[in-house]
């Protein structure tokens, strides 16, 4: 059964098309990241499916009932935010507490007790429930604020770049949790980012989003092997996917209709010259640590990739021959073309 279900909804703000048309359904259980730049519509669908926003056009079903029209407060999901949302009053354990205590809950305090232990326990917080919130590292006012949502076993969690506020060791050390959690938890998630690394490591899904439209919904295997378009393509992969167009190449096969070749580190073998017709110029050698950047200068395009800095080590001016290895290929408007059957 899927838990949420987007069919077709737009959502206009003035001029702006910030949603359009846009469908979805998030499984029972699974970690769905819509992954898009700034301004793609990514917190006004969170906001659709809250009730926070009333879409233009379109339906949202949560749990097989349509809720498009129902108030905010009877929807049954908790929404994490970017910025945490503490009561700063408060100590850790009542911030947990506070969405039981709700005249409309009525929870019974033995069991707010165990629900707000529990909860510590499992963002590893238990030591800090006396702590005013105020008295907490950012990493750790991120985490109760996790916490609240997570104390009130919802039907979904919508989480809106949780941890864009913290810093990259804070951010990699909660990326791993949230997915340990959400896997223990067995929890529904839809998690909007632009950080591709998140979307990567943490999604069952990826959603990329751009200008309010859902362009490709799919594994992060799927997304990274098989983009539908260059757009796509260019979204995820470090260093960024290369493109060049198709007629610079002159002895690779490329299918019909090729305008733009997209370039990954795996699609690239880079082999001191021998009588190859690909000849590149090194440029310029990053060294990263345990790997290089290498940037190619091929026909006055420059190519970058990854090099292993133990193995013969490439200079800036050096030529060398290149080969591509299954690249990616892509038409006039952008979209894929799949490869040629050999
Ligand atoms: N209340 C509003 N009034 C007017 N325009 C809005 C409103 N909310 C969003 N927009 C516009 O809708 C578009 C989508 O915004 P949205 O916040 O959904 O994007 P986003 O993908 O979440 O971006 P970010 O990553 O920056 O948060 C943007 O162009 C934004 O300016």
């Amino acid at each position: 059964m899927a838990d949420v279900i987007l069919r077709n909804i737009s959502k206009r703000f003035g001029t702006v098309e910030a949603v359009r048309e846009l469908s979805l359904a998030v499984n029972d259980g699974e970690f769905m990241v819509l992954l898009g730049p700034s301004g793609a519509g990514k917190t006004t669908t969170l906001r659709l499916i809250t009730g926070l926003e009333s879409p233009d056009a379109g339906s949202v079903m949560i749990n097989g009932r349509e809720v498009t029209h129902d108030p905010p407060g009877s929807r049954d999901i908790a929404f994490v935010f970017q910025q945490y949302s503490l009561y700063p009053h408060l100590t850790v354990y009542d911030n947990l507490a506070f969405p039981l205590r709700s005249p409309a809950r009525r929870v019974p305090e033995p069991i707010i007790r165990r629900r707000v232990e529990q909860t510590a326990e499992l963002l590893h917080i238990a030591s800090k429930l006396n702590n005013r919130a105020t008295r907490l590292s950012g990493g750790e006012m991120q985490r109760v604020a996790i916490g609240r949502a997570l104390v009130r076993d919802p039907s979904i969690y919508l989480m809106d770049e949780p941890l864009s506020s913290l810093d990259a060791k804070l951010r990699t050390e909660l990326r791993l949790e949230l997915k340990r959690i959400q896997l223990e938890l067995g929890a529904t998630i839809l998690y909007v980012t632009h950080d591709q690394v998140e979307a990567m490591t943490m999604a069952s899904r990826i959603g990329v989003i751009k200008d309010g439209q859902l362009l490709q919904l799919g594994t992060p295997r799927e997304i990274y092997e098989s983009p539908s378009s260059s757009y796509v393509a260019s979204r995820l992969g470090t260093p960024q996917i290369n493109f060049l167009p198709a007629r610079l190449l002159s002895d690779v096969a490329v299918p019909p209709g090729t305008e733009t070749v997209g370039i990954r580190t795996e699609h690239l073998k880079v082999a001191a010259c021998n009588g190859g017709q690909m000849v590149g110029r090194v440029h310029r050698v990053e060294h990263l640590g345990e790997q290089n950047h290498v940037h190619l200068d091929y026909k006055g395009e420059m190519l970058v990739t990854l090099a292993d800095p133990h193995q013969q080590p490439l200079k800036a001016g050096q030529e060398v021959e290149l080969r591509l290895v299954h690249p990616l290929c892509f038409d006039r408007a952008g979209q894929r073309i799949p490869a040629m059957m050999h």
